[in-house]
């Protein structure tokens, strides 16, 4: 059952003409005709051929109350009549700055980027400043934006991976400076002697250990337990320190990210996505001790769009709603994520498909695996991301948009009847399979 994809495929052809690829990110590289969208609105997207779509894409996450939710329209509308951009100093960055310390565990200072990417570009400045080291620790399959320093090891590639007691740093693009490799140390994730091996390795030398405190990127997976706590403990016996990039997490499991569902502190987080409603916002919070070199002007920090009025509006909506009805809107988020991971289970059991459902009602992830559970980049690297690829197009065909590698957001506007009717779909693409 193929969609009529006239008017997109007529776009794309004219786009390849004049962006790079055709696509504004690689990202959205297609197999086929990548999604070319009208509008949206709640749970939904429409694309340019009329063909529409339950979405659990969400703009890679920022739709947390659903497209269009009108209280960020408004604010946004309201805003813009006031002045776009000001790069100056406004009423809403201080709301939004108090809200977001007063939501968020480890947050007692923050500053304001557009994007993810810079959001992490400083927190990783602000380590090595505080700490004067320069590397900095990451994960196997953490994906922390597309800047040089952090795009490595990637793509689930065991071949390539070296030996998971002492991970080789690969590359993410050609082009990336070789110097930025040596000031890199890789190592698997949801393991705290693989941490304590690196840091005793690199003794002294280690800024920063850098991770999605829940993986998103590779999978949907929650570290064991014990394990942030574990990673806590040995970043403060050997000086570096912990950041959590919730840019996927915060504001989307819990009102103040993973740090709150888990209970681990890290002394800075990094936050995108969900924090707007889908406007550029990122923000770098943490302990003021830290903090402090920001604050007092000795590590640079800059960006003509920070604090966007327009963004900070849409921040401000978003956030007062996820506050102030935090039980509902949580509660809603659990529950319609957790109905949807069960339905899906029992779709792939009817139809006789080893498909591994896990992850949070708010985030989840499907696997095409036999293996019982996934806890890092190398179980991800084994599953099978072929037929993953096909329930990809089958369900898109049927009118539901995922993340192409097989993540799902939930938004507080999807419905009872979306989840039903996304389990019939996912039912019909199983069985086709
Ligand atoms: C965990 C994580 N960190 C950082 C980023 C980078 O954010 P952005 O794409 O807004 O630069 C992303 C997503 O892209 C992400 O998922
Ligand atoms: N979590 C990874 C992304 O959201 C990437 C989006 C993009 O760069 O287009």
């Amino acid at each position: 059952m193929a969609r009529k994809l006239t008017t997109s495929a007529a776009l794309f052809e004219s786009a390849k003409q004049v962006i790079a690829g055709g696509v504004s990110s690689d990202a959205r590289r297609s197999p086929g005709v990548p999604l070319y969208v009208d509008h949206a609105s709640g749970s939904r997207l429409w694309d340019v051929d009329g063909n529409s779509y339950l979405d659990y894409v969400l703009g890679q996450g920022p739709a947390v109350l659903g497209h269009c939710a009108p209280e960020v329209v408004a604010a946004v509308v309201d805003q813009v009549g006031r002045g776009i951009s000001y790069a100056a100093q406004h009423r809403l960055e201080v709301e939004v700055a108090e809200r977001l310390c007063r939501m968020v565990p480890s947050a007692e200072l923050v500053r304001f980027n557009s994007v993810g990417s810079e959001a992490v570009h400083g927190a990783l400045r602000l380590a090595r400043a505080f700490t004067g080291r320069a590397k900095v620790l990451k994960f196997e399959g953490h994906y922390h934006g597309w800047f040089d320093p952090v795009l490595y090891s990637l793509h689930p590639d065991l071949e390539q991976a070296g030996p998971v007691e002492e991970p080789v740093p690969v590359p993410g693009s050609p082009g990336q400076p070789s110097s930025a490799e040596g000031d890199v140390v890789v190592v698997t994730w949801n393991d705290v002697e693989a941490v304590r091996a690196a840091l005793e390795k690199h003794r002294g030398e280690i800024a920063a250990v850098i991770m999605e405190p829940i993986l998103c990127n590779t999978g949907a997976i929650v570290p064991l337990p014990g394990y942030l706590e574990g990673v806590r403990d040995l970043c403060d016996e050997h000086g570096a320190l912990l950041i959590f990039d919730e840019i996927i997490t915060g504001f989307r499991v819990a009102p103040g990210g993973a740090q709150e569902r888990l209970g681990a502190l890290p002394d800075l987080a990094t936050f995108g996505k969900a924090m707007a409603g889908g406007m550029q916002v990122s923000a770098l919070a943490g302990r003021a001790s830290v903090m402090e070199t920001i604050a007092s002007g000795r590590v640079a920090h800059a960006g003509t769009f920070n604090s966007h009025p327009v963004a900070m509006a849409a921040a401000n909506a978003t956030l007062t709603v996820l506050d102030e009805e935090r039980d509902d809107r949580y509660g809603l988020l659990y529950r319609q994520g957790e109905r949807l991971m069960e339905g899906l289970r029992e779709a792939a059991r009817q139809a006789g498909v080893q498909m591994l459902v896990d992850g949070l009602g708010p985030v989840f992830q499907t696997y095409f695996t036999s293996q019982e559970s996934v806890r890092d980049y190398r179980d991800f690297a084994r599953t099978d991301r072929q037929t993953a690829a096909r329930f990809h197009a089958g369900l898109q065909d049927r009118g539901i948009n995922i993340v192409p590698r097989g993540l799902w957001l939930m938004s507080t506007a999807h419905t009872d009847a979306d989840i039903e009717a996304t389990i019939q779909a996912a039912t019909e693409t199983l069985h086709a399979m």
